[in-house]
């Protein structure tokens, strides 16, 4: 079994290629003898970078290339950050593994600001998440909201060439990245509630492989696994994806999960919460039924108002 050799497709961004070696040496150190490869490739998402994603099919676009890669057979897994995978699989793909997260929460970033609260008045932030953009503008509705976008190293490349007075990143790409230092402070879940799946990497491949996800088994976090299925599960009941301005955030408690949403209009103003606990072997229905709880409160209008410019992912 381990004389197989394990293809990787991956984008070629640094954080793209970072989750892919990180796989790799995980698979390897688990199977001695087993050769992982990568399988670089470049996305429709990666070639659009500088257009807002929502206008352009949403974050689908960054795996419909590495599932075709998949499906033809020229790869045998690829890895995502399960905040960008999309709810629903290609017929004869899924999802397998789901490894460790790394910190979930956003990072403000800024080079003259200690924090959120440290921003003058009218401050200049960046983001391009509808999420966090809500999030901020509920908090502090005087700072003006910059579009930002591009890989890390671009968006931190912007910072430092004074276009904006802070920019927030998810901290585990950061962390990744080796740019732990560049965190100025890291925002609570309370102040700025993460997307669903961010900072976890899943791992993608064909559900007639049996031999793979065999392979696959020792990489596979519980825990993780839980938190993330409960936060898709909410995902998947509000038709979201990364591109829409709904959080969610799952914590175990013992044999309990506590599972925190959050729909917020992108304009500020307004955020609705909802959370409940139940036990994590109800990981999914306790997604829908916070969902459910959100649409009561009027999430759908805040939706459609962002699915009727950006069209549904
Ligand atoms: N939206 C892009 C994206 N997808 C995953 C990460 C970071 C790492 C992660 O959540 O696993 C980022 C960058 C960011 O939001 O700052």
């Amino acid at each position: 079994m381990s004389s197989r050799e394990i293809r990787i497709a991956t984008r070629k961004s640094a954080l793209a290629l970072w989750q892919a070696e990180y796989v790799k040496a995980r698979l390897e150190q688990a199977h001695p003898g087993l050769t992982v490869s990568l399988v670089p490739m470049v996305s429709r998402g990666d070639k659009l970078l500088d257009s807002p994603l929502s206008k352009i099919g949403g974050k689908g676009l960054f795996v419909k290339e590495l599932e075709t890669a998949l499906l033809e057979n020229e790869a045998d897994i690829a890895v995502h950050s399960m905040k960008d995978v999309p709810m629903d699989f290609p017929q004869g793909l899924g999802l397998y593994c789901i490894c460790e997260r790394e910190d979930p929460r956003d990072a403000f970033v800024s080079n003259t600001y200690a924090s959120l609260d440290e921003l003058p008045q009218g401050s200049i932030v960046g983001t391009s998440s509808l999420r966090r953009q809500a999030q901020l503008l509920t908090r502090r509705p005087d700072l003006q909201i910059r579009f930002l976008r591009g890989n890390v190293n671009t968006r931190l490349a912007k910072l430092d060439a004074g276009e904006y007075d802070a920019i927030i990143l998810a901290a585990a790409g950061l962390i990744r990245l080796g740019f732990e230092e560049r965190i100025t402070s890291a925002i609570n879940v309370e102040d700025s509630l993460p997307a669903g799946g961010q900072g976890a990497v899943g791992i993608e491949c064909r559900t007639a492989d049996l031999e793979i996800q065999a392979l696959l088994k020792p990489l596979d976090h519980q825990p993780t696994e839980v938190r993330v299925t409960a936060e898709r599960a909410l995902n998947k009941h509000l038709n979201g994806g990364c591109q829409v301005p709904i959080a969610c955030y799952a914590v175990l408690e013992g044999d309990n999960l506590w599972l925190r949403g959050l729909v917020g209009d992108p304009d500020g103003g307004l955020l609705l919460t909802a959370e409940t606990r139940g036990p994590q072997t109800e990981a999914a229905s306790l997604g829908v039924q916070v969902a459910e709880e959100l649409l009561a409160k009027g999430a759908g209008a805040i939706l459609q108002k962002v699915y009727g410019e950006a069209g549904p992912q």
